[in-house]
């Protein structure tokens, strides 16, 4: 499913510079601000990056709500307004009473390629950064946490903050084309909408119960081998003790 190699070329062709704004992007989020800036505040700064959008239609019929990621342009990369639109339609849907499904997916069978790099680009500051993670936090927290199923429709690419919106969902359905990448370690960066905690509901911890339990019936099956293996030892030695037995006998008979 995951195409790193592909990927990886990626970066460092078209992305190059990239890497190194988002680098610093890391270590200024990854600083401390005593000064928590208020959501309205935040809203305000990310409005004025970037284009696309986020479509919400709620069916009423059916309960089913379909969102789609819109800035083609970009592969669905998410802008600062995409970013203020996807909370927007979380705000609505945690209102929605009627609902019972919420289908996350991408504009023309691409689900995303993650931020904005452009956005990285030019909010590469402190304050940008700090902003962008509370932000996305926040809204990818209220997506987990929305009273309705939520599935991510991954096809085509979902890389970096894409892949972290994904694993926000209940479930993910994975079309054939798909390539899901958690490429933020090759860019200095670490999941900071939150992708990595999902993650550990997501994949690690089911992969480790899976591995568990395959240890567990390895470990069972070597003891049912040893014991049953000892046990036809003991049998086999009874029997020869037995068979000794009786043939000491014949011969004190014969005498
Ligand atoms: C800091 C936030 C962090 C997080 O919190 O998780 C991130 O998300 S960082 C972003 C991580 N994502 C990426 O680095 C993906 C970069 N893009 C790609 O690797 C490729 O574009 C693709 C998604 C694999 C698609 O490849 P392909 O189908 O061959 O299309 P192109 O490469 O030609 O792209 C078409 C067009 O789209 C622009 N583009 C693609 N992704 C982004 C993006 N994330 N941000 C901005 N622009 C993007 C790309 O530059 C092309 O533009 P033009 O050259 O002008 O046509």
């Amino acid at each position: 499913m995951l195409n790193a190699k592909m990927i990886r070329s990626k970066f460092t062709v078209t992305f190059k510079n990239c890497k190194i704004v988002t680098q610093t992007f890391l270590i200024n989020s990854m600083s401390t601000d005593s000064s928590q800036p208020s959501f309205e505040e935040i809203r305000k700064y990310l409005w004025g990056f970037g284009k696309g959008n986020v479509n919400l239609s709620k069916n009423e019929d059916t309960g089913i709500a379909t969102l789609v990621l819109n800035n083609p342009e970009k592969r669905n990369a998410i802008s600062g307004q995409m970013m203020v639109h996807l909370r927007d339609c979380i705000e609505e849907l945690e209102k929605w009473k009627s609902g019972k499904a919420v289908i996350l997916q991408g504009h023309n069978n691409i689900f995303c390629s993650g931020a904005d790099l452009d956005f990285v680009r030019a909010a590469g500051t402190k304050q940008g950064a700090s902003y962008m993670s509370t932000w996305m936090q926040d809204t990818l927290n209220r997506l987990q946490r929305l009273p309705l199923i939520s599935v991510s429709l991954l096809e085509g690419f979902a890389i970096g903050g894409g892949a972290e919106v994904a694993v926000s969902c209940d479930y993910i359905v994975v079309a054939n084309n798909a390539k899901f990448g958690f490429v933020h370690a090759k860019m200095g960066l670490v999941p900071v909408w939150g992708g990595t905690t999902s993650c550990l509901t997501f994949m690690i911890i089911p992969y480790t119960f899976v591995l568990a339990t395959f240890l567990a019936l390895i470990y069972l099956l070597f003891v049912i081998i040893v014991i049953n293996k000892k046990h036809c030892i003991g049998l086999r030695q009874m029997g020869i003790h037995h068979l000794r037995q009786y043939l000491e006998q014949i011969d004190n008979n014969d005498e």
